[in-house]
């Protein structure tokens, strides 16, 4: 069971990033534009928006952008998330991104969600993770 770290999450900078990264967004197909901001645990805000394909389903959502630029420019791990769309109201991240997060989580990782904030075991009870690689034989 996770809890909630006591961190001081500047969310406004954050909800500012997200909604910068939306604007960058490449949704003409379904016309949804996202963007993500985090936190990492060494102070620094990276961001992703959502790149659609022609070939609907190679979509690549926000959160994908987000990784890799968090992996790009130094790694570590993610203290707090916020995701926006077209509006700039949170939305919540979908499945498929809930687990790429869970990845890079940091300890009491927070979350920004429709009903506040959340920590990553209320948005992804029982996660598969790396841990449960070593299980096999
Ligand atoms: O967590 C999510 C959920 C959806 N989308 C994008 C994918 C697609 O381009 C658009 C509509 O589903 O929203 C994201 O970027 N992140
Ligand atoms: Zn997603």
């Amino acid at each position: 069971m996770t809890t909630l770290h006591e961190r001081r999450v500047d969310w406004h900078a954050l909800e500012e990033a997200a909604v910068q990264a939306m604007e960058r967004a490449y949704a003409p197909y379904s016309k949804f534009p996202v963007g993500a901001a985090a936190l990492t645990e060494d102070g620094r805000i990276v961001s992703g928006c959502n790149v659609e394909n022609a070939s609907y389903g190679l979509t690549l959502c926000a959160e994908c952008a987000l990784v890799g630029q968090l992996h790009m420019t130094g790694g570590g791990r993610i203290a707090a998330f916020y995701c926006v769309d077209g509006q700039g109201n949170v939305l919540m991240p979908c499945g498929r991104c809930r687990q790429l997060l869970f990845e890079f989580r940091a300890p009491g990782m927070q979350l920004m969600t429709t009903q506040g904030i959340k920590s990553m075991d209320q948005v992804l009870p029982d996660a598969f993770g790396p841990e449960n690689l070593e299980e096999t034989t």
